[in-house]
């Protein structure tokens, strides 16, 4: 950044001063240059004041953030800003037209300077900015400046009225040219029949095309008259016919620059204001074809060659390149007259994508801000002192300025580092106790799972218990069941014993009768009926049943070994019993004192066993026509028990035993009758 030294007040000083100098390289060249010797001291005079006029979007909904910072306490101060890096610019004044309309800017830094044309002084206006940047809306006028949203007059208009209205003058020549294509056109030369004294040159057509001649165009057309609206409007007109085309950044672009020069003959006064094109990137205007290129190179072509004119005065080179391009050459005396001030705004745009051509538009207002006049031609012997003084001194004063604002910058970036400092200390102690809070989450995780944990289990053991639980009561239905299933096919039993016996009384009957015998208190069937009686019998179950039902229904050994099936006769029962299984008689052999009962359901075999009964009563019906002392089944090996009924000294083997030979007799008579028949053959033998 190239801070300047202010010059605002310095450029409202008197300027008729200074005298015309003549450098030796060019005879015609006017120098504006050389002060007074300076003994006190006073600064540099500045014939170059840099004004920033800051644009607006009130088109746009959505105005992107501005990189524009303005200083509350020093309105000459302007700050660019991206993220954390700045730039300050000190100019001779800025202006946001956000706030400030035309008409207000107008008059804080233009109307001063145009006062001075009306009483003979000379002043050029330079719009100078990136292409799209608000210069032709502040030179013609336009809508919505300062918020007002109505149509205001542009530097033009107003400056005429300024010249014209109520000054003593009242008569101004205006020439309006352009600058396109490094050709000079005059814009007027069309308007040549109209009532306003307009003077033609001869020959003149419609914009046609001028050559330069020394600093002026030759035979450009002037409209002259002292009615500002009048004059107002022609230009108006003629300004429409300026070269404009639609690029990227602007849809309306000047490709031209525009001259309007307003000459006050009475006073010798004169107004150059001048609206350039933009100074744009071929690239980012979006131009393309050679012809348009090589259009946007030419219009670049006077903003660079304005450029180095303003560098090489500031720099106080011997030789200035006016001749570089047809703008320059025209703007020629505006430099060199030492009755000359040029008044330069800077048109920006706050748009941060605008931000290099912002800068470049700034430092290059910087630079031209620096022009002290008089700094390059010597003229020792008019002022009598070394002309390179004063410009020493305003480098001098640059430098010094230059160096305090490094050491404001090394005490900000200072500050700053101590600043980040302290943030890092504490993003430190942040990260710290981050971790810390980290740490803590995680053993308050740690915490949470175990409780989870644990609260699953103690879930996990209630529904298990009340699972157990619901067991027990099944199992206990289940026992319950089984129970009363038993008791019904004991009852059962019990009715087909009751039968059996019936059967076996009537079958005895049958026999004696067959024999001729009516004693029914002897023989077989009247000692069965003794020894099996209703009571015994009953009693003979129920102590079975009691043992049965003493079995654990969870051992799998009882559990298995105890199977009552459903079974349609007693014989099936009773051929089990004197056929045990082999995994009753392991039941047997671990629990000898307990009956086993089984029952195996097979439909054949019952119907056989029913007709073995029915064959073998036979077989025992005749076997009981003898005395039958005892009834000993070998095979079973047990004692006959039907002598002993009426003792009372086993009664629980004696009621073991007779059941098994009851479901003896009426299972396995083939067994018995082979013991009956053997017992014959002894009785025989006898
Ligand atoms: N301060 C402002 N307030 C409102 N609108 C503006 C302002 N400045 C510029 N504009 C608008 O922006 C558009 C471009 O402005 P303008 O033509 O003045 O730019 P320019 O710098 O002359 O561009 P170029 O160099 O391409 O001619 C125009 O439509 C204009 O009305």
């Amino acid at each position: 950044m190239a801070p300047t030294p202010s010059s605002s007040s310095s450029a409202k000083s008197n300027q008729t001063q200074f005298t015309l100098i003549k450098t030796p390289q060019t005879k015609h060249r006017l120098n504006f240059h050389l002060k007074p010797p300076n003994p006190d001291h006073t600064p540099p005079e500045h014939p170059v004041e840099v004004i920033g006029r800051i644009r607006d979007h009130p088109d746009r909904k959505e105005k992107p953030p501005s990189i524009f910072q303005a200083n509350p306490d020093n309105n000459q101060t302007v700050r660019v800003r991206a993220d954390a890096v700045y730039r300050d610019f000190t100019l001779d004044g800025v202006s946001f037209s956000e706030e400030e309309g035309i008409e207000s800017f107008y008059k804080r830094f233009v109307e001063e300077r145009i006062k001075g044309v009306k009483v003979g002084e000379k002043c050029t206006v330079v719009m100078y900015g990136p292409t799209g940047a608000g210069k032709s809306h502040t030179m013609f006028g336009g809508c919505g400046g300062g918020g007002s949203g109505k149509k205001e007059a542009g530097i033009v208009y107003r400056s005429l009225r300024e010249i014209l209205d109520g000054g003593v003058v009242a008569f101004v020549q205006v020439t309006v040219l352009e600058v396109y294509n490094e050709e000079i056109y005059d814009l007027l030369s069309t308007s040549c029949s109209n009532s306003l004294g307009i003077g033609c040159p001869k020959g003149g057509t419609s914009k046609a095309r001028l050559e330069v001649m020394g600093k002026k165009a030759k035979n450009a057309t002037f409209i002259s008259g002292t009615d500002a609206g009048k004059i107002s409007k022609e230009i108006a007109k003629v300004e429409k016919r300026r070269i404009v085309k639609s690029t990227l950044c602007n849809e309306r672009s000047s490709r031209s620059h525009c001259i309007i020069i307003l000459d006050v003959p009475t006073v010798g006064g004169r107004l150059m204001l001048v609206d350039m094109a933009g100074s744009e990137n071929i690239d980012r205007a979006g131009q393309t074809g050679f012809e348009a290129k090589m259009q946007t190179a030419k219009i670049n072509q006077g903003n660079i060659a304005l450029k180095r004119v303003v560098e090489s005065i500031a720099n106080g080179d011997s030789h200035v390149p006016f001749r570089d391009s047809k703008l320059t050459m025209l703007l020629q005396d505006s430099f060199e007259d030492d009755k000359s001030k040029i008044l330069m705004i800077l048109c920006a745009s706050p748009d941060p994508k605008e931000m290099h051509k912002t800068l470049c538009t700034l430092e290059y207002g910087a630079k031209a801000k620096c022009i002290v006049r008089g700094s390059h031609t010597p003229n020792k012997d008019k002022n009598g002192g070394d002309e390179s003084s004063s410009r020493i001194a305003a480098m001098d004063e640059f430098i010094s300025k230059l160096q305090s604002e490094k050491k404001q910058q090394e005490k900000e970036r200072n500050d700053a580092q101590k600043q980040l400092k302290k943030k890092e200390e504490e993003v430190a102690a942040l990260r710290s106790l981050l971790l810390q809070k980290e740490a803590c989450a995680a053993t308050n995780e740690e915490e949470a799972i175990e409780e989870k944990v644990n609260e699953r289990t103690q879930c996990l053991k209630a529904e298990l218990e009340k699972k157990l639980e619901e067991c027990r009561r099944m199992a206990e239905e289940f026992v319950e069941m089984e129970r009363r299933r038993m008791e019904e096919r004991i009852v059962q039993q019990q009715e087909e014993l009751e039968m059996m016996r019936r059967r076996l009384e009537e079958i005895e009957v049958e026999f004696r009768r067959s024999r001729g015998t009516t004693d029914e208190t002897s023989g077989f069937a009247k000692r069965l009926r003794s020894l099996y009686s209703d009571d015994d019998m009953v009693k003979s179950m129920d102590l079975d049943m009691g043992k049965s039902m003493d079995l654990d229904m969870g051992d799998p050994v009882w559990g298995s070994a105890v199977s009552y099936q459903p079974s349609n006769t007693i014989s099936s029962n009773l051929s089990n019993v004197l056929q045990p299984k082999p995994q009753e008689n392991m039941v047997a052999q671990m629990y000898p004192d307990r009956v086993c009962l089984s029952t195996v359901f097979e439909e054949e075999e019952v119907e056989e066993d029913e007709e073995k009964v029915i064959v073998e009563d036979k077989s025992i019906c005749s076997v009981t026509t003898r005395p039958m002392p005892s009834l000993n089944f070998g095979g079973l090996g047990k004692e006959n028990c039907v002598n002993s009924t009426a003792g009372d000294k086993e009664p629980a083997s004696c009621r073991k035993l007779r059941i098994e030979n009851i479901f003896t007799l009426c299972g396995n008579q083939r067994e018995l009758s082979q013991h009956t028949g053997k017992d014959e053959v002894l009785q025989d033998k006898n």
